[in-house]
């Protein structure tokens, strides 16, 4: 461990959780009434204190990042003397499966969007970019859902330049977790937002797969700022154990849901079942496919128990 932790103190600057938190007491940040209610709905076992303590600190600090990447494009603008095109500001946030990236990215989406500067604030998940169902099937991927080969990089990458390129419409393709397929009848219009959040386990890979000698463009090309979301295996297990006993409940009660089956199961056998795929598909991925990924993040957020930030990692 220790060689790991000279490189992470080479290259980042590490904060304990109450030295983070300070920061926000350096500017006043505060939140009204309705905006907390705002937050809470995302996700009702969120904590206030993580938000004050936490978000707010971290919205504070990509608003003065995205300010002086808003400031430099003034000064090319000026030298090249043209219009400038509007290219939204790319954040990504990685992670494993069960971290919270979802939720993570909703908390940044809401709090970033109530910046002046930086109002529109749009949110994209690469499970949208899952092959479809039968596709997966087709090419025996279907135990492999997450896994590298189990996304259309290609569409992606596409999809991300495209964005880049300050294009004014570019269609997202979205994600059912009740089919467990892509859904072919809707998509997301991504219009030129001030900033585009995009979610996923792989926006940190970089297709070392890809055929030896072509370089193929990533997704963090064209990223402007990545965020990893980090916690111990033995607790994201738990998570997804956890989330899989609400969703039985929840999602999978209904009759169209792709695992209705697993609402019949009773306590024992669905968190037998739950472990079964964390240990088949989403631990291996974890450790072969998106920790490797996590020291090429600008930010590293690692949460302990209780999905409670431990530490903050800001790159140098
Ligand atoms: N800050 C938080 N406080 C409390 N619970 C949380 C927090 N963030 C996430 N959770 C819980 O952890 C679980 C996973 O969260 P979420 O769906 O955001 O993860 P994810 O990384 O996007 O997962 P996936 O990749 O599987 O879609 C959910 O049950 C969620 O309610
Ligand atoms: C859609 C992904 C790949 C990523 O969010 C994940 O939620 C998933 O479905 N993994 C496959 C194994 C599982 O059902 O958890």
């Amino acid at each position: 461990m220790t060689s790991g932790n000279q490189i992470h103190s080479a290259l980042y600057l590490a904060f304990q959780r109450s030295q983070w938190a300070e920061l926000r007491e350096s500017v006043p940040l505060t939140l009204s009434e309705p905006e907390l209610a705002d937050l809470k709905g995302i996700n009702e076992k969120l904590s206030l204190t993580e938000v004050t303590d936490i978000y707010l600190p971290l919205s504070r600090l990509l608003n003065l990042i995205v300010g002086s990447r808003q400031k430099s494009g003034v000064v090319l603008n000026e030298f090249l003397s043209r219009t400038p095109p509007k290219r939204p500001y790319i954040i990504s946030i990685a992670g494993s499966v069960a971290v919270g990236k979802s939720t993570t990215a909703r908390i940044l989406q809401a709090l970033l969007s109530q910046w002046p500067e930086h109002p529109r604030v749009d949110l994209v998940t690469t499970d949208g970019f899952l092959y479809p169902l039968a596709e997966l099937k087709r090419r025996g991927l279907l135990q492999r859902k997450g896994f590298p080969e189990s996304y259309d990089m290609k569409m992606l990458v596409e999809f991300i330049s495209n964005i880049k390129a300050g294009n004014p419409y570019v269609e997202a393709p979205l994600y059912s977790h009740v089919s467990y397929d892509r859904i072919t009848d809707q998509h997301q219009a991504i219009e030129q937002p001030d900033i585009l959040i995009i979610e996923g386990l792989n926006v940190l890979q970089t297709g070392q797969d890809a055929a030896v000698g072509i370089q193929q463009p990533f997704v963090s090309d064209f990223v402007d700022f990545s965020v990893y979301v980090d916690a111990q295996e033995q607790l994201l297990k738990k998570w997804y154990i956890d989330r899989f006993l609400q969703f039985r409940g929840g999602a999978f009660s209904d009759e169209k849901s792709y695992f209705h089956h697993y609402s019949k199961l009773n306590d024992a056998e669905a968190r037998h079942t739950a472990a079964n795929i964390w240990d088949s598909i989403n631990g291996p991925n974890l450790k072969l496919n998106i920790e490797p990924t996590r020291d090429r993040a600008h930010l590293i957020l690692q949460k302990g128990d209780d999905h409670l930030m431990s530490q903050v990692l800001l790159r140098k």
